[in-house]
C-alpha cells in the first residue's frame, strides 16, 4: 500500500507524517510532498525511526512521482488560518492549491481515496469533486473532507464536562467543517444527558474549538498536532479498511444530496472506500433547527466551490 501526504512539510504534514511512520501497516511506503525546501530532510529524520514503513520525500518538481500508484492521498497543503479570520477566507489562497494537486491524483492515481484537509474543506472537497469529474475519473466513494477533528474534540469536551474518560465518548458530529456547519449531535451520545445549558455551551464550544486555538496560538497558526492525530485515525481507518476490515468514520461526503450535495456523516468503509453512509438518525428539536439554519450557507459554500473549477 501506498499514502501519499501532500504539504507533508507544514504544521499538520509532519505531525501527520510522523504518526503514520510509527502507525501504518509493514510494507506500506510513505510518500511525503511539498513544495517547501525542507521536505526531503522531513523524509530523511523520519526515515531514522525504526518501522517497516518506507518514507520517500519529494520535492517540487517530483509531485507526479510522489503520487504514482498511491492507494490513499491525505492533502493538508495550504494556509492556515490567523486571529480575525474565517475559515472561507482561505478560499483565495487554497482553491488553486486543491485544483492543481487534484489534477496530479488524477492523473497519477486516480482510484486513490482522496483526504482533503485544507480549509476551507466545505469548499475544498467540492473543488475536488470537479476536478475529478472533469478528468473523468471521479467516484463519489473515494472522496473525503476530512471532519474528525470535529468528533475527537467533541468527545474530548463531552469527557471532560462529565468526568469520562474520552476514549469511552462517541460523539456523531455531522454537517460542514466550519462554524454553525458543525453539528455535535448531543441527543445521540450513548448513555449521556445533558441540560438545555450544557447543549448550548457544547455546542457553541465544539463549533468554535478551531478559532479557540487560532487564538490561542496568536497568528501562529491553526491546529496542527491535534489535526496531525485526527488525520492519522482517518487515514489509519481507510488503510485498515482497504485490508479487508470494515471501519465506521465520520467524512464530509457526496450522498444522496437530501441535506446538501456535500455533508458530514458517518461512513462505512470497505476495501474500494465508502461502502455505506449511514443515517443519522432522528434529531432533537435544538438540532433540527441547528440543521435548517445552516444548510443554507453550507450549500453556498459547496456552490462556491463548483463555480471556481468550473469557470
Ligand atoms: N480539516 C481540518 O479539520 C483542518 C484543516 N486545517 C487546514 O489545513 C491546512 C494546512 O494547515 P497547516 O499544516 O497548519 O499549515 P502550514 O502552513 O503549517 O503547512 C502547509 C504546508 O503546505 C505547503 N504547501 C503550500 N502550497 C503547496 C502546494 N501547492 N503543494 C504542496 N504543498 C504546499 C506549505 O509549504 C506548507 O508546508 C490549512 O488550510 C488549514 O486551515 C487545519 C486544521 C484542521
Ligand atoms: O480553525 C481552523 O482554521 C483550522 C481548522 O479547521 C480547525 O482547527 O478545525
Amino acid at each position: 500500500m501506498k499514502v501519499a501526504v501532500l504539504g507533508a512539510a507544514g504544521g499538520i504534514g509532519q505531525a501527520l507524517s510522523l504518526l503514520l511512520k510509527t502507525q501504518l501497516p509493514a510494507g506500506t511506503e510513505l510518500s511525503l510532498f511539498d513544495i517547501a525546501p525542507v521536505t526531503p530532510g522531513v523524509a530523511v529524520d523520519l526515515s531514522h525511526i525504526p518501522t517497516a514503513v518506507d518514507v520517500k520525500g519529494y520535492g517540487q518538481d517530483d509531485l507526479d512521482v510522489a503520487l504514482k500508484g498511491a492507494d490513499i492521498v491525505l492533502i493538508p497543503a495550504g494556509v492556515p488560518r490567523k486571529p480575525g479570520m474565517d475559515r472561507s477566507d482561505l478560499f483565495n489562497m487554497n482553491a488553486g492549491i486543491i485544483k492543481n494537486l487534484v489534477e496530479a491524483v488524477a492523473d497519477n492515481c486516480p482510484k486513490a481515496c482522496v483526504g482533503i484537509i485544507t480549509n476551507p474543506v466545505n469548499t475544498t472537497v467540492a473543488i475536488a469533486a470537479e476536478v475529478l469529474k472533469q478528468k473523468g475519473v471521479y467516484d463519489k466513494n473515494k472522496l473525503f473532507g476530512v471532519t474528525t477533528l470535529d468528533v475527537i474534540r467533541a468527545e474530548t469536551f463531552v469527557a471532560e464536562l462529565k468526568g469520562l474518560n474520552p476514549e469511552n465518548v462517541h460523539v456523531p458530529v455531522i454537517g460542514g467543517h466550519s462554524g454553525t456547519t458543525i453539528l455535535p449531535l448531543l441527543s445521540q451520545v450513548p448513555g449521556i444527558q445533558f441540560s438545555d445549558d450544557e447543549i448550548k455551551q457544547l455546542t457553541h464550544r465544539i463549533q468554535n474549538a478551531g478559532t479557540e486555538v487560532v487564538e490561542a496560538k496568536a497568528g501562529g497558526g491553526s491546529a496542527t498536532l491535534s489535526m496531525g492525530q485526527a488525520a492519522a485515525r482517518f487515514c489509519l481507518s481507510l488503510a485498515k479498511a482497504k485490508q479487508g476490515e470494515e471501519v465506521t468514520e465520520y467524512a464530509y461526503v457526496e450522498g444522496d444530496g437530501s441535506d446538501a450535495q456535500f455533508f458530514a456523516q458517518a461512513v462505512r468503509l470497505g476495501t474500494d472506500g465508502i461502502l455505506e453512509i449511514l443515517p443519522y438518525g432522528e434529531l432533537s428539536d435544538f438540532e433540527t433547527k441547528a440543521k435548517a439554519d445552516m444548510l443554507d450557507g453550507l450549500k453556498g459554500d459547496i456552490q462556491t466551490g463548483i463555480e471556481f473549477a468550473n469557470k
